[in-house]
């Protein structure tokens, strides 16, 4: 609902809001201008009397004084018969420049207004102001659910690129641009008598007839008394007309006053709609303060941005929307429920519901907030769903734990509950484990244990559809991979080998093929770093497995070190790979497992073959920063990956500490017993604002979490906070 109040408006005033964000902009400009130009006396510090009193010292034929919110005056006169304006230094009262107002700022202005539309046009720009209201106010609530709740607000932000940007540069501008819109609504309202006049009436003018001679200006009373601060306008009286008399318009209000005796006539306090007009008026414009000026027309760039990165996260959701695959609810005999968000999951699905539909099953797929009453023919629930905010439903999900709790309780299927989540956040899965528990709680039976997806990995998706297809009595092995990946060959440069027999572990290095490495998106490759994934296509197989770099592309080559598994096809595979032969792979970022910049101290923590990538990352620690490496291999004689790299990267301090752990020896022992060992060290390493990094299997990582909170009690932190702030990165599989 808010994504839809957000991106539907969104899309219609796209075009208009572009037009009036560069207008608005470029206005923005003017008061700075201005005011760069202007000669502004202190407050208090001259009276309207001895200003005019100094401008018609020089121009005795003055008509007309004003001050405009920028503080610059202008003095309209007429000399023999010829009009004339100019710019006036209030301190001498002399011209500073000829006043000629700017036809480039009227023209923007007119078309900022009224599109250049007149009345109609006016309409317009106000419906759009309402709309972009609408589009700030739904697009924040919406970002503060996704982020999981107003505190989460600032935290790093997660999806593709264009969701990335369309989020950083609404974070910024977005309170900015809520002004600009509410202000331009009220505008636009009052013109059109939505709102209470907001005009400053002048009052009755008042009837004299003097024959004595005018006093001069300088010594009118009236004027005396009012501050150079406070003038918007003083009209002068005709020479010759004895009935006549000075106009002044004042930000308190506006009256008349008397030319011969300097006594204030008649005044009209200005209405309150009128000077909170005056207000909000200045809030849109920055007219006046020339500070705000700047920051409105910073926030108005980013609306082409915005708009550009919306209508293109908004082209891919459509892309990307289910399509209806499948037989309907009374006649299913399998249902597929989905809780998705960024559609992602759905692709997910609809390939699940083919492969089943090809192995003669009736599927019905639908979203989880369709969840129904009954399914009379259903034999299994297969329930997919991905999690935001802090553990929350996505939005196809949102209804569905109150919908089941309202469920007839005569209804129990065989489920199972596939989560599609990312580690990085702390509720992994969370919402796909709610689901888990709710279904249990209500007794109904489970087909297969739940599985929890990290990242759209396809290669645990396939995993887990076979294991489904066992349950099911099917042959499954189901493939998909959201955005297909172009790849290129590589060509196996060399091989380390090591491990012991059972368990081999072999270090490659591939050359990427002349054009380049290329990336997800098929383009030529961007630089790589260590930590990235490269993902490759085993022979007769249409899913990737990714195996973390230890290399970057300015090393010149792809390296990854590799275990082999019992009947693992792509690690069989590239044990059989001799040099000069080629892989078909693709290189995918990892920006979420990265040291970061500046010099705080890094943890870097792994098993096995995780320690590819922190290999990777020490020996780009060319700022020396102090970096920690824990490390369990099984065998020092056998499996010490990377031992020589370390010892010199220790020797020249690119590494400041080397620490392993080694399961198959006597007194063998984990990496997190040796956490445990250092527990003090480490805690004095993270209250200086350390990181830890964490790379290999999911039993090794759950020891180093479980150890982690154990070592970080007393400082009253845990490893769930630590990911919260962004210190606590995993890359596990
Ligand atoms: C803003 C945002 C918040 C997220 N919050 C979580 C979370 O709390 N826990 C989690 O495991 N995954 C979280 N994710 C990851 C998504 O659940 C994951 O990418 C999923 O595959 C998206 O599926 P969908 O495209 O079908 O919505 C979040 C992703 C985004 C963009």
């Amino acid at each position: 609902m808010l994504r839809k109040l957000h991106s539907i408006p969104g899309l219609i005033v796209g075009i208009f809001a572009i037009v009036l964000a560069i207008s608005g902009a470029i206005m923005a400009i003017h008061p700075v201008l201005e005011r760069s130009q202007a000669v502004v006396p202190a407050a208090s510090e001259l009276s309207v009397a001895q200003l005019a009193d100094r401008i018609v010292s020089h121009y005795p034929g003055t008509e007309q004084i004003k001050r405009t919110p920028s503080g610059s005056v202008i003095a309209y006169y007429s000399n023999d018969g010829s009009a004339g304006a100019v710019l006036i230094n209030p301190n001498t009262g002399k011209a500073i420049a000829p006043y000629e107002p700017s036809r480039f700022f009227r023209w923007v202005k007119d078309l900022h207004r009224s599109l250049m539309l007149g009345d109609a046009g006016r309409g317009a720009v106000g419906i759009a102001a309402a709309l972009m209201t609408v589009v700030c106010l739904a697009g924040l609530l919406f970002l503060v659910r996704r982020q999981g709740g107003w505190r989460n607000l600032a935290k790093p932000l997660k999806g593709t690129l264009a969701q990335r940007l369309h989020t950083q540069i609404g974070r910024v501008t977005v309170v900015i641009l809520l002004l600009s819109a509410l202000s331009g609504t009220y505008m636009s309202a009052t013109r059109f008598g939505l709102l209470p006049d907001a005009s400053l009436k002048e009052p009755p003018f008042p009837t004299v007839n003097h024959d004595a001679p005018r006093a001069p200006v300088g010594d009118l009373k009236a004027l005396r008394s009012v501050d150079l601060a406070q003038l918007e306008e003083l009209v002068f009286p005709f020479p010759d007309d004895p009935q006549d008399v000075y106009s002044l318009r004042t930000s308190r209000g506006a009256g008349f006053v008397d030319p011969v005796t300097g006594a204030l006539l008649s005044f009209t306090p200005r209405p309150v709609p009128s000077g909170i007009y005056g207000l909000i008026y200045q809030l849109h414009t920055g007219e006046g303060l020339w500070w705000l000026a700047v920051i409105l027309g910073i926030g108005a760039l980013g609306i082409p941005a915005l708009s550009m990165t919306g209508t293109a996260i908004w082209w891919r959701r459509r892309r990307s929307a289910p399509k209806s695959v499948g037989h309907s609810r009374d006649d299913a005999d399998t249902v597929i429920l989905v809780g998705s968000e960024g559609n992602t999951t759905w692709g997910f699905a609809e390939a699940l519901a083919t492969a089943l539909i090809d192995g003669g099953l009736r599927v019905h797929l639908a979203a989880m907030n369709s969840l129904a009453g009954s399914y009379p023919k259903a034999r299994r629930m297969i329930l997919m769903t991905a999690t935001y905010g802090e553990g929350d439903a996505p939005a196809s999900a949102s209804g569905f734990l109150d919908r089941l709790e309202r469920m007839p309780d005569d209804l129990k299927l065989p489920y199972t509950v596939l989560g599609f989540g990312d580690r990085q956040f702390p509720a992994f899965c969370g919402f796909a484990k709610d689901v888990d528990h709710a279904l249990a709680r209500k007794g109904w039976p489970r087909l297969i244990a739940a599985e929890w997806i990290d990242r759209k990995n396809s290669q645990v998706f396939n995993r887990w559809s076979r294991r489904l297809g066992e349950s099911t009595g099917l042959k499954l092995s189901v493939n998909h991979t959201p955005e297909r990946p172009a790849t290129q060959p590589m060509t196996l440069l060399d091989r380390e080998s090591y491990g012991e027999p059972d368990s081999p572990i072999f270090v490659l290095r591939f050359r990427p093929s002349a054009s380049g490495i290329k990336n997800t998106r098929g383009a030529e490759t961007r630089p790589f770093e260590a930590g990235d994934l490269i993902g490759i296509l085993p022979p007769g197989s249409e899913t990737p497995r990714f195996y973390s770099l230890a290399s970057s592309s300015e090393d010149g080559v792809a390296e990854i070190c590799v275990r082999k598994h019992q009947g693992g096809l792509c690690s069989t595979h590239l044990q059989q790979l001799q040099p000069g032969e080629e892989i078909d792979a693709f290189i995918q970022p990892n920006p979420d497992f990265r040291p970061t910049t500046g010099g705080s101290p890094v943890v870097l923590i792994g098993a096995g073959t995780g320690i590819g990538p922190l290999a990777g990352f020490i020996r780009k620690n060319g700022a020396r920063k102090p970096m920690y490496l824990y490390w369990g291999g099984r065998n020092p004689n056998s499996d010490f990956l990377y031992r020589d790299v370390l010892t010199r990267c220790l020797e020249d301090k690119r590494l400041s500490e080397l620490n392993t752990a080694f399961s198959r020896v006597e007194q063998g022992h984990y990496v997190q017993d040796r956490l445990l060992a250092d527990a003090s060290r480490l805690r004095q390493v993270i209250n200086n604002g350390g990181q830890v990094l964490v790379c290999g299997g999911r039993e090794m990582a759950q020891g180093v979490m479980t150890a982690l909170d154990e070592i970080l009690a007393p400082l009253k932190l845990d490893v769930s906070a630590l990911r919260a702030e962004g210190r606590y990165l995993e890359d596990v599989y």
